[in-house]
């Protein structure tokens, strides 16, 4: 034969497996190069037909539509039109379609299949849609799309002879002018896909038709949001109302230990170190232990059963709008149970400038340290009552809280993203995993995990904190008639430090709570009760409980603007340090301090404001 070998294209939706095939076609026969005046490469190999005459083969971009919206799209449409510079337009075209999610892409495929070439349609990853219980019928298909359809598995090799068949056959024997289908815009094309989709299918599992029923529902543009949303308020409902009998519980427990060891041991410092420093203070951390476990409880649910990628594809959409991509999403999602793990896992992110925006507003994700701040809070100064059916007033107050996290963190990436992190969002593709029920015993270890973890902090750095501020607010002693915080160093510090705060409507002691948080964020709350405990004048005052104290000492406005700083301040020395390792630097860790403790003073003061205003 004395022409040109032909040429033959892979056209089809992202991922819908083109440079699988193209590989399974052309083993080591390729050659990477750039399509001239753009950055997009040009993937072309060699294959033979069936009948073993040698073709050319390109692997075209991914693409939804000939309509292009990126580069990528726009070659993919000027190579099957011919009006590529410097590529001579196809002979033949091979539509990849996936088996999976045939309705989307026969979308795509009945535009391409329009255009008129020879073209043989490829039903890739049937291994996939067999080992969730799909059978397909590819002769339905052939018959409504027109063209030739082939089952393939690219990664096994399967289905290339009679792909390589059916391209030679179609080379050879495509009409000199095929019967071009009526022309039919978008929303014809959805519905036809639709109905050649259904129409294909042989069998379907119950299951896989509830999966895709959830799908539906879930993934639903505006009602997914919402599912999420009302999700999301019945965890932080939970966290309150099932946890109460749990932290009352233990709560007793601890108030029992440390009668026992005041009926016990002689009155001395030791005694008073054990009761003041380590049961009121370590003591007021531990029992929020069943909150802890709760809020995992959900979210390790969430994760098990495939809820979660769909909610991180949810998200995708959401972050677009302030500039970041649903990468973020996932760092994002693990700074709720703690920003370092969440900071290192940007590291997947590769745009710098969207990892460091990342990274920025990470801390502002409510971690797990700072529900023990708000739930003592809120427990002393949110009446338990119910706004609603079902609806309790505190957990409304909490939900309040991550929400005003999140929104915080979603301007100041708007606001990162237009300046010193200036960029554009990037999608991204990802593929969802199947629902499953959650296994009971990954579960159970999981919040075993969780639970372990806390109480490690509890005992070492909580610990350890909260003894050396019993120390300091116990020495020098008092003389009588004088308050012990008054006469102790750490009282004279925080008298220091509660200048600054007092415009923003914090006390004394508040201050003082503020200087061991930056080791932890729980040990604001140890602090306020070792602080308690060592001012209580007698014994009975010193058993109340912390929420007591602080319901009889603060204010309402008082109490909401100390929350309101638990929402921004960056109370965390080791968030700093690991911003510090990630970003090669003291830069961006200083300037992440730096706006951090402005927007939480600014917060706190408004909050102040606001509610004595108001009256409150
Ligand atoms: N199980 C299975 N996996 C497949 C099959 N074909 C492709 N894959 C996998 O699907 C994923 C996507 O395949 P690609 O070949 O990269 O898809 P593509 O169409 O080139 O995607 P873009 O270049 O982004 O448009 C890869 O992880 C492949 O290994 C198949 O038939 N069966
Ligand atoms: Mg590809």
């Amino acid at each position: 034969m004395s022409r040109n070998p032909r040429t033959i294209a892979l056209v089809g939706n992202p991922n819908a497996g083109k440079s699988a095939l193209f590989n399974a076609l052309t083993g080591a026969r390729q050659k990477i190069a750039n399509y001239p005046g753009v950055t997009v490469e040009r993937k072309a190999g060699r294959m033979a037909l069936a009948s073993g005459e040698p073709a050319e083969l390109l692997d075209l971009p991914g693409s939804y539509s000939l309509d292009p919206t990126s580069p990528d799209e726009a070659v993919t449409r000027d190579v099957v039109m011919g009006k590529q510079e410097g590529q001579r337009r196809p002979d033949a075209l091979i539509v990849v379609v996936d088996a999976n999610n045939l309705e989307q892409h026969l979308v795509f495929a009945q535009e391409v299949i329009g255009l008129g070439l020879p073209t043989v349609v490829a039903l890739n990853m049937v291994d996939l849609a067999a080992r969730d219980g799909l059978v397909l019928d590819a002769e339905a298909l052939q018959e409504s799309l027109g063209v030739p359809v082939v089952e393939t598995v690219a990664v096994r090799r399967r289905g290339l002879e009679t792909l390589t068949g059916a391209l030679g056959k179609a080379c050879n024997e495509w009409p000199e002018d095929p019967p071009l289908p009526a022309h039919i815009d978008m929303v014809e094309r959805r519905v036809s896909a639709r109905a050649m989709a259904k129409g294909a299918i042989v069998s379907e599992t119950r299951q896989r038709r509830l999966h895709r029923g959830l799908d539906k529902v879930l993934l639903h543009p505006w009602l997914g949001p919402v599912i999420l949303f009302a999700l999301l308020f019945v965890v932080f409902q939970a966290v309150f109302a099932w946890a109460t009998p749990f932290a009352d519980a233990l709560d007793g427990a601890v108030g029992a230990l440390s009668e026992a060891v005041t009926a016990t041991m002689a009155p001395g410092l030791i005694r008073d170190a054990i009761t003041e420093g380590v049961l009121a203070g370590v003591g007021s951390v531990v029992v929020f232990l069943p909150q802890i476990v709760i809020l995992f409880f959900f979210i390790l649910v969430m994760e098990a059963t495939g809820y979660m990628a769909r909610a991180a594809f949810l998200m995708d959409r959401m972050m677009a709008y302030v500039g970041l991509s649903g990468r973020s999403f996932i760092p994002l999602l693990s700074s709720f149970a703690c920003a370092i793990p969440g900071i290192m896992a940007t590291r997947s992110i590769s745009d710098p400038k969207d990892r460091l925006t990342t990274i920025l507003i990470a801390p502002m994700m409510t971690c797990s340290a700072r529900l023990p701040v708000y739930a003592v809070i809120i427990a002393a100064f949110i009446p338990a009552t119910s706004v609603g059916p079902g609806v309790g007033l505190q957990g409304l107050v909490l939900f309040a809280l991550y929400i005003a996290g999140i929104v915080g963190a979603m301007v100041v990436a708007l606001v990162l993203r237009r300046s010193v992190a200036k960029g554009q969002a990037s999608g991204f593709i990802m593929e969802l995993p199947r629902y499953q029920m959650p296994r009971v015993k990954d579960i159970a270890i999981g919040l075993w995990q969780r639970a372990y973890i806390f109480l490690r902090r509890a005992g070492t750095i909580i610990f350890t904190v909260t003894v050396v501020l019993w120390l300091l607010l116990s020495f020098p002693q008092a003389q009588p008639g004088e308050n012990q915080v008054d006469a102790s160093f750490a009282g004279k510090i925080a008298n220091g430090l509660a200048v600054v705060v007092e415009p923003i409507g914090f006390n004394r002691d508040m201050a003082l709570a503020l200087i061991p948080a930056m080791a932890a964020r729980e040990v604001a709350v140890s602090s306020l009760a070792t602080t308690y405990a060592v001012a209580a004048d007698d014994e009975e005052e010193a058993a109340e409980a912390l929420g007591a104290q602080l319901a009889r000492d603060w204010s309402l406005p008082m109490a909401l603007s100390f929350l309101a700083w638990f929402v921004f301040a960056p109370q965390c020395l080791s968030t700093i340090a690991v911003a510090k390792r990630e970003t090669n630097g003291w830069k961006w860790p200083a300037f992440m301090l730096a706006y951090l403790f402005a927007l939480a003073y600014l917060a706190a003061g408004a909050t102040f404001w606001i509610a004595t205003a108001a009256g409150l």
